[in-house]
C-alpha cells in the first residue's frame, strides 16, 4: 500500500485511503467498537454524504456536528462534545473519525485524546490546509481566551486518510488559505517546491503537489515530533500570523481572517524581519513578498489595531523567558529558529508592510 507510517499515525494516500478507511471500519464492526463521525455543517453536507456510500463496511455510527468556523474550536464546544460522547455511550473501544478542515481535526483530536484519557481517532481532512498541515503531526488543540491553540496535546491518531477529490468542494478562499501553508513548506525547506507552487497557482494545485507538501511536513515532524527544535520551523509566519488571527477573531468575529490568510501576512512580515535582522537578501524577500501580495492581496491595518496585534505575542508558545522568538529565513528553503528581534524592527516591518 502506498502509505507512510509515522509516529503520529499512518498516512494513506488517494486510492488507498478509501480502502484503508473501510478496513478500519470493518475491524471496528468485528470488535463492536462504536464509530463516531465529527463534522461541521459544511463537511457534513459536502463530504460525509459523498463518503459514506463508498464504504461497504460502514455499520452503525453516530454523528456529532458543530458549526463551521474557528469559533467552534473552543473549550465550550469541546465540553459539549465530551458530554455527547458520554450520552451516546462512547467508551475506550470507540473510534472518532474527524471529517473536516483544520478546525475539525484539531478539535476532534483534542476531544478524542482527552475523553476517558484517550480513545482512538483518525482524520479525513477535507480542506487543503487540513491535508498538508493540520491533520499531520499529532498537534491537537482548542483556542482559549482568544489565544490560538492555547490548550492541547500531542496525540497519535490511527490514520490520516487523504482523499484529494474533496478539494473540489472547497470555495476559492479556503483553497487559497491552505496554499499559504504549502508555500511555507517550500520557503522553510524546499526552494523548488516553492517555485513549482508559484508556477501552478493555488487554483490548479495538483495531488502530487499536495503529497510533496505533506511529505515536507512529515520529514520535519518525524525529525522532531515534540517541537524541541527543528519542528519550530513549521511556525514560520505563525508568530505574527497567529497574533493577526487572534486580533481579527476578537475585533471582527463575523469577518475574521482565515488561518492561511493570517499566515500569509505573517510570512510577509517575518520575511521583512529576516531582512531587517541581516539574515536574508532584500531582493529575495521582495520577490516572495510580491508573490504573497499577488495571491493574498494587501491588508490595510491602522496603527491602533497593530498595537492590539502585538499584544497577542506574549502568548506565543515559542517564547523563551518572556521574550518573543521568531522563525526567520536566511534563504529560500533555509529557516532559522529561535530568533530574538528588537521590538523597533517589528514596528518597522509593520510600517514597511503598510507602505508596500
Ligand atoms: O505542526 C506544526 O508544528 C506547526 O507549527 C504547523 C502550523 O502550520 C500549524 O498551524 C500549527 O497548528 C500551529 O501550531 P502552534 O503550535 O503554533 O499552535
Amino acid at each position: 500500500m502506498n502509505h507512510r507510517d509515522t509516529k503520529f499515525g499512518s498516512i494513506y494516500n488517494t486510492e488507498e485511503a478509501l480502502i484503508a478507511f473501510d478496513a478500519l471500519l470493518s475491524e471496528a464492526k468485528a470488535s463492536s467498537s462504536k464509530v463516531f463521525f465529527l463534522v461541521d455543517e459544511n463537511t457534513h453536507e459536502q463530504c460525509l454524504t459523498r463518503l459514506l456510500p463508498e464504504l461497504p463496511n460502514l455499520g452503525e455510527y453516530e454523528l456529532l456536528e458543530v458549526p463551521p468556523g474557528e469559533e467552534s474550536k473552543s473549550i465550550e464546544v469541546a465540553a459539549q462534545l465530551w458530554s455527547a460522547l458520554a450520552e451516546l455511550g462512547a467508551n475506550r473501544q470507540s473510534i472518532l473519525v474527524n471529517v473536516g478542515g483544520g478546525m475539525i481535526t484539531d478539535l476532534g483530536g483534542f476531544i478524542a485524546s482527552t475523553y476517558m484519557r484517550g480513545i482512538r481517532f483518525c482524520h479525513i481532512p477535507t480542506s487543503l490546509l487540513g491535508m498538508v498541515d493540520a491533520s499531520i503531526g499529532g498537534k491537537t488543540a482548542v483556542d482559549v481566551a482568544g489565544v490560538k491553540n492555547l490548550v492541547g496535546a500531542f496525540a497519535a491518531c490511527e490514520g490520516v486518510f487523504l482523499i484529494p477529490d474533496f478539494l473540489e468542494t472547497l470555495p476559492e478562499r479556503e483553497l487559497r488559505s491552505g496554499f499559504a501553508e504549502m508555500l511555507k513548506h517550500g520557503l522553510i525547506r524546499d526552494a523548488s517546491h516553492y517555485s513549482d507552487l508559484i508556477r501552478t497557482g493555488f487554483e490548479k494545485v495538483t495531488p502530487d503537489q499536495v503529497r510533496a507538501s505533506m511529505n515536507i511536513k512529515l520529514d520535519v515532524v518525524e525529525s522532531d515530533p515534540l517541537e524541541a527544535g527543528a519542528r519550530k520551523e513549521l511556525n514560520f509566519g505563525h508568530t505574527l500570523g497567529h497574533a493577526l488571527e487572534s486580533h481579527f477573531l476578537e475585533a471582527y468575529p463575523h469577518d475574521p481572517l482565515l488561518h492561511g490568510e493570517a499566515i500569509a501576512f505573517g510570512m510577509w512580515l517575518e520575511l521583512e524581519l529576516s531582512v531587517l535582522s541581516g539574515l536574508l537578501d532584500a531582493e529575495i524577500a521582495k520577490a516572495i513578498q510580491s508573490d504573497i501580495a499577488s495571491i493574498f492581496g494587501r491588508l490595510a491595518l491602522p496603527e491602533s489595531e497593530w498595537e492590539s496585534v502585538t499584544s497577542w505575542l506574549k502568548y506565543d508558545k515559542k517564547n523563551t523567558n518572556h521574550s518573543v522568538r521568531f522563525v526567520l529565513l536566511e534563504n529560500v528553503g533555509k529557516a532559522v529558529i529561535d530568533c530574538s528581534v528588537d521590538p523597533s524592527l517589528i514596528r518597522r516591518a509593520y510600517e514597511n508592510w503598510q507602505a508596500s
